[in-house]
């Protein structure tokens, strides 16, 4: 469980998010929504550090179960929460390879295993039927609903507590979008997934938990059936009425 403690964050005097509570409940999707600039990015990329990348700081408390993230080296950290981004990421070597450079840089070496681990997070992100027999080709060829369950995949394969995705279907047409909904609801029993999207649908169909942003703070956090049904805030309310 994540658990998140009086977290501010900024960009040099410029303070984004103020004072975030709230719980990321295990092997759950948990949604984060709310009008664009409020945050939710920034948000999401302190879970892991990757804030600090930017320059950016923070304070309050972040844990993963009970260990603040603050004292886990960052490679351990994001082998354990993972990040895919809203445009696709394909590295431009062969699909296996990209997978198997992480794999390496993690210190897995046995090619059995390797192998092992390229077939199972192909089939876990539903990508493998469409490539098995082209392993060895470059993944620049793939399309980008493919690139984007490469993405998945390569952060599955090192065996991540949670996902973390920021709008990653903002670039893909509907039929690659249900694909990466089917995706993560097929694995979140396995996985504890947080993403941020600007599409409220996506929200209903695929959420467990929702967490509503607006100016850097959370105005809600709700179970879904409970946000789209009685939203507890005035613009909550707009937003649903024009999704
Ligand atoms: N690296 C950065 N340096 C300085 N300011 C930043 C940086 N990244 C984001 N911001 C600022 O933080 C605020 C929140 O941005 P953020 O991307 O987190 O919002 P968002 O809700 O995800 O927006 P959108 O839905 O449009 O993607 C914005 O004012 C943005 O300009």
């Amino acid at each position: 469980m994540l658990t998140i403690e009086h977290l501010n964050c900024g960009y040099g005097k410029h303070e984004i998010l103020h004072d975030i509570s709230v719980t990321i409940p295990d092997k759950k999707i948990t949604a984060i929504v709310g009008q664009s600039g409020c945050g939710k990015t920034t948000f999401l990329k302190t879970l892991n550090r990757m804030v600090e990348e930017e320059q950016g700081y923070t304070t309050g408390k972040i844990s993963l179960g009970n260990t603040d993230i603050k004292s886990i080296s960052k490679e351990t950290l994001r082998s354990r929460i993972g990040m895919v981004f809203q445009q696709p990421i394909a590295f431009p070597h062969s699909i296996e390879k990209n997978l198997t450079y992480v794999l390496k840089y993690y210190g897995i070496r046995d090619k059995k295993v390797l192998s092992e681990k390229v077939e199972e997070s192909l089939k876990k992100a539903k990508l493998y039927k469409e490539v098995k027999d082209q392993l060895k080709k470059s993944a620049l060829k793939l399309s980008g609903g493919q690139k984007q369950r490469l993405a998945i995949a390569r952060s599955l394969c090192v065996n991540p507590e949670i996902l973390l995705l920021d709008e990653p279907c903002s670039a893909l047409d509907m039929k690659n979008t249900i694909a990466i909904e089917e995706t993560l609801m097929e694995l979140k029993g396995q996985y504890t997934f947080v993403i941020v999207t600007h599409n409220l649908g996506q929200a209903k169909r695929i959420a467990d938990q929702i967490i509503f942003m607006d100016q850097g703070k959370i105005l809600e956090v709700t179970d879904k059936e409970t946000f789209f049904d009685s939203p507890a805030t005035e613009l909550a309310r707009e937003q649903i009425q024009y999704m």
